[in-house]
């Protein structure tokens, strides 16, 4: 992979970049000072706290994604709790299955999540060309070098056992020490607690908002008026126990997400607005490519890309689009965006399509974004254990038809004396059969006289299944006049994680001047940056202060967020400071001003300033915010500005 360079071209620098983010407090280490404090036990690894520019940065996106998203499309927000119950998770099978896989250091007692190590230990080799840990190994052969590349085009497609063989296949050990390391184990990432002082009912902190807007969905459809498609959208806080949480704020354990679940007809993935994005192209790095262990993308036009199957269907290809645009508008480099298609094995099992956007960083390709269509699984699986149909009725246009459908019935005078308590939970579970399985267990209760089913909830001796004789149950094919049609929705969802995507943006968007590594800027567009201008008498003198309180309160009736630097430090000094907060506008008031009520404007990325007179100069910052005008144009129609002293030096 190419080195990832800055906007202007240089190669990136890490380390100069994080001194910019951390001097202008974007965001730090959570619990620092215990963490340095003398015999401090904890671990605050993956925890941040974001300072006023990050806070800022990151309500800006927020914002704009609910405008682009929530807004944009009536969806239906909701704000569900943290705190999840354990039938919940177990029911949407995070209980079970929420896990990565972990290779421990047994000499270091070092925990590694086993992909990372081996796409870390592979790369690593590959980028010093020696088939070992230090510079004395082997050289590393072609055939080799080329297997290497292969397994990293689909790292993601291969589960705790294949990466067990891998491991022992190409000894790869902990980069750290270089110590062997245990056959990788499941590990479950969610925090786990109990509520109340009985602690006897065990919680989760909600690893992903979606499971919430899936429980309310009855709720949503009849306030929606049944009508169908339509979305919920969540914003909040989500936890993780990630096993190695490293490279800042890209792998944490608590991380704010901002999730849409799409319903839709399963016979009817159309979408009213995908003439939309038809023509939009898309950087995809689709499966075969990947399984051909290439990395990359092609730029398919949407309409092409779901014409051809590539995406799986008009929702799925729309949200892509969208995806899109919404990073291109947070000021997101298209040259730093592609969309990464799930291979077979790192898909869910119930998903059929699944796409991540990702956006190159110095750590490489980052998934920001995860865009998948989860069936009607979700919806399917909480349905069966509570009862509560999650479906849509829909009424037939065309008039009733006649259905044949299987139908289960338990005879009602002996279930309740022979499964007394447990007759309420039999019941739900033999209602809860669907079509295929009963035409199963017709044919089994008619040739072995009886069934086994299982039961959502234990029964009261611990079992999970009960048997059924052909004297309990009767299963036959009925036909009906059916006036509705009963389904149950897919759902589309794509999934943002904001603390990514703004690290993201702000590596993107980082650069210095030319010669000049100690002079940093960030180039975010007016629609995020924390603060969109700033206001600097040319001194400290008293005489300017209504001047510049005046133009920030009315450049606050605009809405247009501001800060006025009266520091006594020099001109450049205070713009130089603004620069690295990513500031993109600054006003200037000098004794011109005072003596003809004209003002400055300096453009952050070019340096250039204009002059004229407060209003004019005000509309134009005004213009430049609702993007009605570029600074192009306005630097055509206002005075050019140089003047010593007001300057960057
Ligand atoms: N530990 C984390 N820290 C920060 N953001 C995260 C983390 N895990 C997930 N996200 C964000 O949430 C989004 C949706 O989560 P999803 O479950 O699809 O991620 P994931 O596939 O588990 O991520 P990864 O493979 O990187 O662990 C991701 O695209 C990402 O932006």
């Amino acid at each position: 992979m190419a080195p990832m360079t800055t906007l202007k071209g240089d190669p990136f620098d890490r380390t100069l970049f994080e001194s910019v983010t951390k001097r202008r407090f974007f965001f730090t280490e959570s619990f620092e000072i215990y963490r340095v404090a003398p015999n401090f036990q904890g671990d605050n690894r993956g925890l941040y706290d974001y300072g006023p520019p990050g806070c800022a940065l990151q309500a800006n996106i927020v914002d704009l994604w609910r405008k682009h998203f929530v807004l944009e499309e009536n969806m239906l927000e909701l704000d569900c709790t943290v705190i999840t119950p354990e039938p919940v998770l177990k029911t949407s099978g995070h209980v079970d299955k929420f896990a990565d896989w972990m290779c421990k250091d047994a000499a270091r007692g070092e925990y590694l999540r086993a992909d990372h190590l081996v796409e870390n230990v592979l790369a690593s080799r590959l980028a010093r060309g020696v088939n070992g840990p230090s510079k004395n190994s082997p050289k590393l052969d072609e055939a080799t070098a080329a297997e290497y590349q292969n397994i990293l085009a689909k790292i993601d497609n291969y589960d705790g056992p294949e990466l067990g063989d891998l491991i022992t296949k190409f000894d790869i050990r902990n980069p750290d020490g270089n110590g062997e390391v245990l056959p990788p184990m499941p590990f479950n990432l969610m925090f786990k607690s109990t509520v109340g002082p009985s602690a006897a009912a065990p919680v989760y902190l909600r690893p992903e908002t979606a499971q919430g807007q899936f429980l309310n969905f009855r709720k949503l459809l009849d306030f929606n008026q049944g009508a169908m498609p339509f979305a919920s959208a969540s914003i909040g806080k989500s936890y993780r126990n990630e096993i190695s949480p490293r490279s800042g704020l890209l792998r944490v354990r608590e991380f704010l997400m901002a999730e849409i679940e799409h319903y839709v007809d399963p016979e009817k993935k159309e979408h009213e607005r995908f003439d939309e994005v038809t023509q939009l192209r898309l950087p995809l790095l689709d499966k075969g490519t990947q399984l051909a262990g290439q990395t990359t993308p092609r730029n398919v036009s949407i309409e092409d890309a779901v014409k051809s199957g590539t995406i799986d269907n008009e929702t799925l290809g729309y949200f892509l689009g969208r995806i899109m645009l919404f990073l291109l508008k947070i000021g997101v480099d298209p040259s730093k965006i592609r969309f990464r298609q799930h291979l077979d094995n790192e898909m869910a099992h119930y998903a059929c399509d699944c796409w991540d956007a990702e956006l190159l960083t110095s750590y490489g390709w980052i998934e920001c974004v995860g865009c998948a269509d989860r069936s009607a699984y979700d919806l399917t699986v909480h349905s069966k254990f509570t009862g509560t149909p999650l479906v849509v009725k829909e009424a037939l246009r065309t008039g009733p038809v006649k259905v044949e459908r299987w139908q289960a019935s338990l005879d009602k005078k002996l279930v309740g004396p022979r499964f007394k308590r447990d007759a309420k939970a039999v019941q739900a579970s033999v209602e809860a059969l669907d079509q295929p399985l009963l035409e199963k267990l017709a044919t089994e209760l008619n040739t072995t006289g009886s069934v086994t089913v299982d039961t959502a909830t234990p029964l009261a001796d611990g079992s999970s299944s009960v048997e059924l004789s052909r004297d309990l149950l009767t299963i036959q094919k009925v036909t009906r006049l059916e006036t509705v049609r009963e389904y149950t929705p897919n759902v589309i969802e794509p999934s943002f994680g904001i603390g990514r995507i703004l690290y993201c943006l702000l590596e993107q968007v980082y650069w210095h001047r030319p010669q000049d590594v100690a002079r940093a800027v960030l180039s975010l567009p007016l629609a995020v940056a924390p603060t969109k201008v700033l206001i600097v008498p040319i001194s400290a003198q008293v005489q300017f202060t209504p001047i510049t309180r005046k133009l920030s309160s009315r450049l606050r009736a605009f809405g247009i967020a501001n800060n006025i630097d009266s520091s006594g430090a020099s001109i450049g000094k205070r713009y130089a400071r603004n620069d690295e907060l990513g500031t993109p506008l600054g006003i200037t008031v000098d004794f011109d001003t005072l003596a003809n009520g004209s003002i400055t404007l300096r453009e952050r990325d070019t340096t250039s300033q204009v002059r004229g007179p407060e209003d004019e100069v005000l509309q134009a910052v005004k213009n430049l915010v609702d993007g009605t005008e570029s600074w192009h144009q306005i630097a055509g129609r206002l005075a050019p500005f140089s003047a010593h002293g007001q300057n960057d030096d």
